[in-house]
């Protein structure tokens, strides 16, 4: 199977890596970028060939499209009479739906939409992937299959896509902000910044494996909340910070503006 990425930056930048690293050869793989200079340093980085977009939507059975949402339609409209039929064209982009796609690609050709995560990068991303309404079951599958290389997929209706987009989408930035901020708060009670960053990273990386078990978060908390201890204060001081409520606006925000993109 050959993919074409069009657009390697930080998203199609992580799934062209992922991929690779999982094992795809880089003959299979084409990526189409806008500036020389990128594809230059791709092509010596990863071994992979670099073409226009016209001649690697010719050649590929799934393009990837991971350009900024603005420039999805026209990059699709620049490639629509290369595009073979039975073709699957996943877009990686928030907030613009199939419907706005499907009539830039000629018939025989599958539209399907994908949210993905930067964690794809080292294997552990999180997809959602929803056909449009012109997309055969083989091509939802196609996609499925290649996002299930960089991480853990889900299918999901493309009305949930925004939903997606704002929990996980969005979400390595949440736990970057947090690690950022958590790691400052070390250096304040006189850490030093390497010692500080060792800590919460390894934290939130064993948390994240104590969650993956399957215990519920609240009974995980639990297990770390002595009563009248430290925990029990720093939870309360947490909670009058407004940290749930926080999350349930800073991800409405998130929703609202993928759907204000498409
Ligand atoms: N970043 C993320 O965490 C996530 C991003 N996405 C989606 O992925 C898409 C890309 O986002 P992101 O990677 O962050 O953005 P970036 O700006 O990092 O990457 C976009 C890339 O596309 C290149 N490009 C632009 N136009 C063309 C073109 N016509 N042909 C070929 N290459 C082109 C850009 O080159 P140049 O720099 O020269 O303009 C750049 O390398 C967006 O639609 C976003 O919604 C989805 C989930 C997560
Ligand atoms: O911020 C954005 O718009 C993109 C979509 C999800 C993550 N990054």
């Amino acid at each position: 199977m050959t993919i074409a990425i069009i657009g390697a930056g930080n998203m199609g930048g992580a799934v062209l890596a992922g991929l690779l690293e999982a094992g795809h050869s880089p003959e299979s793989v084409i990526v189409v970028e806008a500036r020389e200079e990128q594809a230059a340093a791709l092509r010596e980085k990863h071994g992979i060939r670099t073409l226009p977009a016209t001649d690697a939507a010719a050649e590929a059975d799934v393009v990837v499209l991971a350009v900024k949402p603005y420039g999805v339609v026209p990059v699709l409209q620049s490639i629509a009479s290369a595009l073979r039929e039975g073709t699957t064209v996943v877009s990686l982009a928030a907030g613009v739906p199939t419907s706005a796609m499907e009539p830039a690609v000629p018939d025989g050709v599958s539209v399907v939409r994908v949210m993905p995560n930067t964690p794809a990068l080292v294997g552990e991303g999180m997809s959602a992937v929803a056909g449009g309404a012109k997309a055969t079951p083989e091509a939802v599958a196609a996609a499925a299959d290649l996002m299930g290389a960089v991480g853990k997929v889900v299918t999901v209706p493309e009305s949930q896509i925004d939903a997606v987009t704002a929990i996980s989408g969005s979400g390595p930035a949440y736990v970057f902000l947090v690690a950022e901020a958590w790691i400052e708060a070390g250096v304040h009670l006189g850490l030093t910044r390497d010692d500080a960053t060792t800590l919460v990273i390894q934290t939130l990386t064993g948390s994240a494996k104590l969650l993956e078990s399957g215990t519920h978060p609240a009974i995980l908390r639990e297990q770390v909340t002595s009563p009248g201890g430290t925990t029990a204060a720093a939870l309360g001081a947490l909670e009058k910070g407004g940290l749930r409520a926080a999350f349930l606006e800073a991800t409405r925000a998130a929703y609202v503006r993928s759907q204000e993109l498409s």
